[in-house]
C-alpha cells in the first residue's frame, strides 16, 4: 500500500512507514494542487501538515484512499465532510504539539508584557533607546484563557509560576477540570472585563470566529494585552487593529491570521505594539518529531490492522478497545443486517436499544456497526464505520440510540428496531453468551428464539400446526442444504410460530418459492448476516 507524505514531517517518521512491511512511501513537499491531484491516483494513505489542502476533489482523485493524517492539531486543511462521505479516516496527532504551542504562547505574552522583539529591533539598528522600551511584569495580573483545552490548561499552569491569577472561558470544559487546575472559570463578559492579559485556545469554528470583535474588545480593561495562538479569525483582525490603534489594546501577539501566508503589505505588519509569528506554535524539532512519528505509527496501524487512534470523524479503536468491542460490533452488524433484510426497504427510523453491560462501553462504535451492516446490502462496500452515520442520514432515515436501565432476563442486551412510515417494525434482539462471547439472535419481531447470529439464516412464520417442522426439513433435505441449527416460537396453540435456522448453504430459488407458495407459511425469507 502506497503513502503519499505530502507535507515535510519528521525523517524519523518517514523512515518508520519504510520499515513496514506492505508500505511504499512517495515524498513530494511543495507540490501545487494539479501535482497533488496527479500524485493521489494509488494512494492509501496522505500524510499532511498545515500546508497541502486535501479539498473534495483530491478525495475524489483517490479512490484507493483510506486515511488522511494530519501530524497536528487543527484539520482545517482537510475537508472532513468529504473524506466522511467517501469513508476516509481522517486522523490528527493532537498532544505531539501541545508544549510547544504553549510555550510560544507564553513567548508572545511576555513580549506582551515586555517589548522584547522591538528592543531588540532596535538595537539591529545601532540605537541606544532606554526610554521606549520599558514594560509591565506579569506578577499578580489577571490572564484569561479562553479555551481551556491541552494548550490553554498548560498556558494557564506557566502563567500560575509567574504569578499571575488565571481565570477560564470554557463552556463545554467540566467545572471539576478548572478546579483541578486551581483556575476560576467565568463567563466570556467576566473574562473580558477583568483580565490583563488574555489567550485563545479554541478552533476556529462558527462559535469562535471573530468571537472577539469590536463589542468584546470594548468590554476590556484600557491597555488589555491580547493573544492568538490558535487559528486565525478567532480575533477579527480589523477591530484587533483599531484598538492597538486607539491604545485600547495595548499589546498583542499572533501567531496564526485570517488568511495565511498573511499579505507582505498586510496593515498587521506595521503595528507597532504588535508581535507576529508565521506560524511557528508547533515548530519545534521535539514538537515535529513526536507528531511525525506519532501520525506515521497511527497511518500504518490503520493500514495493516484496523487500529483507529485520533480519528476526527469517527471513534478511536485502539488494540485493547478493540477487543473488548470487536465482539459486540460484530454482533450489532448482524442484527443491522437482519433487520434490513427482515423489513420493508424504505424506513425512517432505525431505533438502537442498549442495556446492561454494554451501556458502560463507547456505544458509539457499536451503533455504527450495526448502521453498517444495515447498510451494506444497499450501499456495498463503500459503506464502512466512518461514512455510515452520514449515509443513513442522506437515506432520511433517523438514527434513535436509547441506553436503558431497565431490567431485562440478560446481562448485555441489543436491540435493533426497523421503522417503516407506515409503522411496520422489523425487529431484533442480539447478546453475547458464554465464555468466550458467542453472538446469539435472541429476539426476532418479539418472539424469542436463539440462533447464532452469524452466516445464513432461514426465517419462517407459519401456521402453528403438525408437520410444518419435517415439512420444511424435507424440503432443504431434497435441495441438499443443510441444517446447522434451529430455534422455534410460537405464540400459542394455532397462533402462528417461528422457525429460524441456521443453514450451512443457500436455499435454491426454487425451494425458496415452494417455501412461499406453501398456504400454511405467511413470511419465508432466507437472510444472509
Ligand atoms: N499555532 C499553532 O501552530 C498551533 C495551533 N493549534 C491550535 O490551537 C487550538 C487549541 O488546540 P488544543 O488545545 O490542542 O485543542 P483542545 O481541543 O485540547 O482544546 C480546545 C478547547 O477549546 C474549547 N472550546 C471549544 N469551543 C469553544 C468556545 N466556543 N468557547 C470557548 N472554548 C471553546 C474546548 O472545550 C476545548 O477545551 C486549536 O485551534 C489548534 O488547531 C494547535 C497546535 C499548534
Ligand atoms: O503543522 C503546523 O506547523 C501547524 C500546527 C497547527 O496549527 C496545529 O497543529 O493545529
Amino acid at each position: 500500500m502506497k503513502i503519499l507524505v505530502a507535507d515535510k514531517v519528521s525523517p524519523k517518521g518517514v523512515e518508520y512507514l519504510r520499515q513496514q512491511p506492505g508500505l511504499s512511501v512517495v515524498e513530494a513537499y511543495g507540490s501545487t494542487p494539479e501535482q497533488v491531484l496527479g500524485l493521489v491516483g494509488d494512494v492509501h494513505a496522505i500524510i499532511v501538515r498545515s500546508e497541502t489542502k486535501i479539498t473534495a476533489e483530491v478525495i475524489a482523485a483517490a479512490p484507493l484512499l483510506k486515511v488522511v493524517g494530519r501530524a497536528g492539531v487543527g484539520v482545517d486543511n482537510v475537508d472532513v465532510e468529504a473524506a466522511t462521505d467517501r469513508g476516509v479516516i481522517v486522523m490528527n496527532t493532537p498532544s505531539g504539539n501541545t508544549i510547544a504551542t504553549a510555550e510560544l504562547t507564553f513567548t508572545h505574552i511576555l513580549c506582551g508584557a515586555r517589548p522584547v522583539p522591538q528592543a531588540a529591533a532596535s538595537m539591529r539598528e545601532g540605537r541606544w533607546d532606554r526610554k521606549n522600551f520599558s514594560g509591565g511584569e506579569l506578577f499578580r495580573k489577571t490572564l484569561g484563557v479562553v479555551g481551556l483545552g491541552r494548550i490553554g490548561g498548560e498556558v494557564a499552569k506557566r502563567a500560575q509560576a509567574f504569578g499571575m491569577r488565571v481565570i477560564a472561558y470554557d463552556p463545554y470544559l467540566a467545572p471539576s477540570r478548572a478546579k483541578a487546575m486551581q483556575v476560576e472559570g467565568v463567563s466570556l463578559d467576566t473574562l473580558l472585563v477583568q483580565s490583563d492579559y488574555i489567550t485563545v485556545h479554541m478552533p476556529l469554528t462558527e462559535a469562535t470566529h471573530h468571537m472577539i470583535d469590536e463589542a468584546a474588545l470594548a468590554k476590556c480593561k484600557h491597555g488589555v494585552r491580547l493573544f492568538n495562538c490558535a487559528r486565525g479569525g478567532i480575533i477579527k483582525e480589523t477591530a484587533l487593529i483599531a484598538a492597538l490603534q486607539s491604545g485600547q489594546v495595548a499589546a498583542a501577539g499572533l501567531d496564526v491570521y485570517e488568511d495565511e501566508p498573511l499579505a507582505a503589505d498586510s496593515p498587521l505588519r506595521s503595528l507597532p505594539g504588535l508581535t507576529l509569528t508565521p506560524h511557528l506554535g508547533a515548530s519545534t524539532a521535539e514538537a515535529q518529531e513526536s507528531v511525525g512519528i506519532e501520525v506515521a505509527e497511527q497511518v500504518a496501524d490503520v493500514l495493516q490492522g484496523g487500529v483507529i487512534r485520533n480519528a476526527v470523524n469517527m471513534p478511536s479503536l485502539d488494540a485493547a478497545a478493540l477487543k473488548t468491542l470487536g465482539p459486540y460490533m460484530e454482533l450489532g452488524q448482524s442484527l443491522g443486517a437482519l433487520v434490513q433484510q427482515l423489513g420493508p426497504k424504505q424506513i425512517d427510523s432505525l431505533n438502537i436499544t442498549y442495556w446492561g453491560r454494554v451501556i458502560d462501553l463507547d456505544a458509539n462504535a457499536i451503533t455504527r456497526a450495526i448502521q453498517r451492516g444495515f447498510l451494506r446490502r444497499i450501499s456495498g462496500e463503500a459503506i464502512n464505520y466512518v461514512n455510515a452515520p452520514v449515509a443513513l442520514k442522506r437515506l432520511g432515515v433517523q438514527s434513535k440510540v436509547l441506553k436503558s436501565t431497565d431490567e431485562v432476563d440478560y446481562t448485555e442486551l441489543i436491540s435493533v428496531e426497523a421503522v417503516a412510515p407506515d409503522g411496520t417494525v422489523a425487529a431484533a434482539k442480539g447478546t453475547l453468551v458464554g465464555k468466550t462471547g458467542k453472538a446469539r439472535v435472541v429476539e426476532i419481531n418479539n418472539r424469542e428464539v436463539e440462533v447464532e447470529a452469524v452466516g445464513k439464516l432461514l426465517i419462517i412464520e407459519n401456521q402453528d400446526q403438525p408437520g410444518m417442522i419435517g415439512y420444511v426439513g424435507n424440503l432443504l433435505g431434497r435441495d441438499r442444504v443443510n441444517i446447522a441449527n434451529m430455534s422455534l416460537s410460537r405464540t400459542g396453540p394455532g397462533e402462528t410460530a417461528l422457525i429460524v435456522i441456521n443453514l450451512d448453504s443457500e436455499p435454491s430459488a426454487e425451494t425458496r418459492a415452494e417455501l412461499k407458495a406453501n398456504p400454511a407459511i405467511k413470511m419465508a425469507k432466507f437472510v444472509q448476516i
